[in-house]
């Protein structure tokens, strides 16, 4: 483990989470060894945010194959394919997750004439990469993003996109906490995030710790804030980004960039490279995640509707490109027109295959 505190860490053999769904009240370090006890955590949210659970889903494939003995390749494969199945399906609409996975398809092919030992040192090493990468591209996104916040900036947020989120630092809260560093006095109006309160119970934590300047309101309050001029810019993360720009993120998302175009207010989305998805056209294709009614029938465990109530309970919604001021990524900030950028980007990438 490192000096400072990650959401998700290896340490010593074992992958150590907090457990997300415990936050503020209780900070829940959880250490196990067993892959199954991670697709647990993906589904029920105790791990969360894109980069995150691709991250841990590089180290759970990892652990999934960890015990396997022998050296009957056949088998092998049967186990590693099945443990990847078991990763693709927790969540669908985070694409890191599936970028996550085909990283460690790929190595686990590549290396697949090697001694079973050394293929499983390989799929290791590459789940340590796809942190370490992580939290280099945070880090930078930070860098890049805090150019765009002017000193004395009302920032509103939505969800929680920071060192909770990621490998460590985050992408929207990184540039936020880039533009502390940096001296700017900035003030963070905080979205409670219904229907699991991501705003409420992980942002306002993050940001307090910091010495952040932390403003909670509740969701249906945007709007009248922007009308009050309170809000100098609305910087979100992403879970998925499509070729043209069109952008996946915590339902409620699509609300505040609507919100924001008519009152003129620039919207951002902060992502790392791996939140695009180069083979999606456009955000009509993105696979978005509907959860159970329990989550909205309650708020942490306490019911609030009537029994028998029907529900519907998207996680994610859609922002088309054309309400998207620019995307700020590490490689830097994409402005429109997104196809054309976006494409440059996937060119780049390609070349660093
Ligand atoms: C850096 S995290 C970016 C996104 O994953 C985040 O904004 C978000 O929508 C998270 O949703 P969640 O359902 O909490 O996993």
């Amino acid at each position: 483990m490192g000096s400072r505190l990650r959401s998700i860490d290896w340490d010593e053999g074992k992958f150590r989470f907090i457990d997300q769904t415990k936050l503020p009240l209780e900070l829940v370090l959880v250490e196990t060894e067993d892959y199954k006890v991670l697709i647990d955590a993906i589904k029920k949210l105790k791990i969360r945010g894109a980069p995150a659970i691709g991250i841990a889903a590089g180290f759970g494939i990892y652990l999934g194959i960890k015990n396997f003995n022998g050296d009957d390749k056949e088998k092998l494969k049967v186990v590693f394919e099945s443990v990847c199945d078991e990763f693709a399906r927790t969540r669908p609409t985070a694409v890191n997750l599936f970028w996550a996975i085909d990283r460690m398809r790929k190595v686990f092919y590549e290396n697949l004439h090697l001694e079973v030992n050394n293929l499983k040192d390989k799929l290791l090493n590459e789940a340590l990469s796809i942190q370490r990468e992580d939290i280099q591209m945070c880090r930078q996104i930070g860098l890049n993003g805090a150019k765009l916040i002017p000193d004395e900036a009302g920032i509103l947020t939505h969800c929680n996109t920071g060192w909770l989120a990621t490998g460590d630092y985050g992408t929207a809260l990184g540039i936020i906490y880039t533009a502390f560093e940096q001296g700017k006095k900035i003030k963070v109006y905080v979205d409670e995030t219904r229907p699991l309160l991501q705003g409420a119970r992980l942002t306002t934590w993050e940001l307090m710790q910091r010495g952040i300047e932390t403003i909670l309101i509740t969701d249906n309050m945007s709007a009248y804030l922007m009308k009050l001029g309170k809000i100098d810019c609305v910087i979100v993360g992403a879970d998925r980004v499509a070729l043209n720009g069109d952008t996946a993120n915590k339902i409620g998302t699509y609300n505040l960039a609507i919100s924001a175009k008519y009152h003129n207010i620039p919207f951002y989305v902060a992502c790392p490279t791996s939140s695009i998805d180069f083979n999606m056209k456009s955000g009509d294709e993105i696979p978005i995640e509907e959860r159970g009614s329990d989550e909205i029938v309650e708020i942490m465990g306490k019911r609030i509707a009537p029994e028998g109530v029907k529900t519907f309970s998207p996680a994610f919604d859609v922002t088309p490109n054309h309400l998207i001021t620019a995307i700020i990524t590490e490689l830097g900030i994409i402005y429109p027109p997104f196809e054309e950028n976006i494409q440059k980007i996937k060119e780049e990438n390609k070349s660093h295959d």
